[in-house]
């Protein structure tokens, strides 16, 4: 089947890679051009926060939001938006799949989010927190093979919620280079994808797409041999259309 093709409402195509492609955009941002990790972690963090905001529309100031977030950059992203949105006085729950295994940067954003008023708890009080929007930040671009237990657990406590989902760049569980879904995944009504889109991100399984924009600036893609429009207006993230 032949890679899909995405475009902004403006008819510019974002050139969609695959995760080992996103793998060494990551590199070569953090090793040469920057931003570094921590202001990507906190651009992607913020964007979600913003759209988390407004997908919840005019009912945001009385919403109870649960973010779930694993122990990657994919889980840093989480943290960061659920410091952003207590920040705006929202009831958030933040749920981190297996806290002791937090990377250096998303440990980070969980040492900020400490210093608010937001609410940590583990996956097994999940089950009876009432929630209107779930914030899906368990795994982006890095999953290895079927979810496992913590994860898939969540996976499923998220998709039987009767809440909405907004996945931050891959939904959990989906193959960001094949669309593939070897075990449990995130059914999301809304899926926000950082700097490119990725070749798994099929419409059937993302919802309504968003591409976000985190910093990485145009050489980046240059050295990526990249055929890199920038598809950004006055927003930070614009809509994606799959062809
Ligand atoms: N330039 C960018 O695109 C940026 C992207 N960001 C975000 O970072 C992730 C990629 O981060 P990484 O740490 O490489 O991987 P993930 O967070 O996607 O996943 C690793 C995480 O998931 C766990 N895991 C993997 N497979 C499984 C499984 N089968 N079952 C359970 N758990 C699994 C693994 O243990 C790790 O904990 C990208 O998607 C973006 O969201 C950066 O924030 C900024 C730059
Ligand atoms: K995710």
């Amino acid at each position: 089947m032949s890679s899909p093709r995405f475009f902004t409402d403006a008819g510019i195509e974002v050139p969609a890679v695959t995760a080992a492609q996103m793998r060494e955009v990551d590199r070569i941002t953090t090793e040469e051009t920057g931003p570094n990790l921590f202001q990507m972690m906190e651009n992607a963090g913020r964007n979600l926060a913003l759209l988390a905001l407004a997908v919840l529309g005019e009912v945001w100031t009385s919403a109870r939001i649960v973010v779930l977030a694993g122990s990657g950059g994919n889980g840093g992203g989480g943290i960061c938006a659920a410091r952003h949105l207590v920040n705006r006085g929202i009831s958030v729950t933040l749920c981190i799949a297996e806290p002791g295994d937090l990377d250096e940067v998303p440990a980070f954003q969980r040492k900020i989010f400490r210093s608010t008023s937001g609410r940590e708890i583990t996956p097994t009080s999940l089950t009876v927190e009432p929630v209107d929007l779930v914030v899906d930040a368990l795994i982006g671009y890095g999953l290895r093979s079927a979810p496992r237990s913590p994860v898939s657990e969540l996976i499923r406590w998220a998709n039987g919620s009767g809440a909405p989902i907004l996945a931050l760049d891959i939904p959990s569980g989906l193959d960001a280079t094949t669309g593939g879904t070897p075990g449990d995944c995130i059914q999301p009504h809304w899926t926000m994808t950082l700097a490119l889109p990725k070749t798994g991100l099929l419409p059937q399984r993302t919802g309504q797409l968003f591409l976000a924009d985190i910093g990485i600036p145009e050489q980046t893609y240059r050295r990526m041999g990249l055929s890199y429009v920038n598809p950004f207006t006055k927003g930070f993230w614009v809509p994606l259309t799959c062809r």
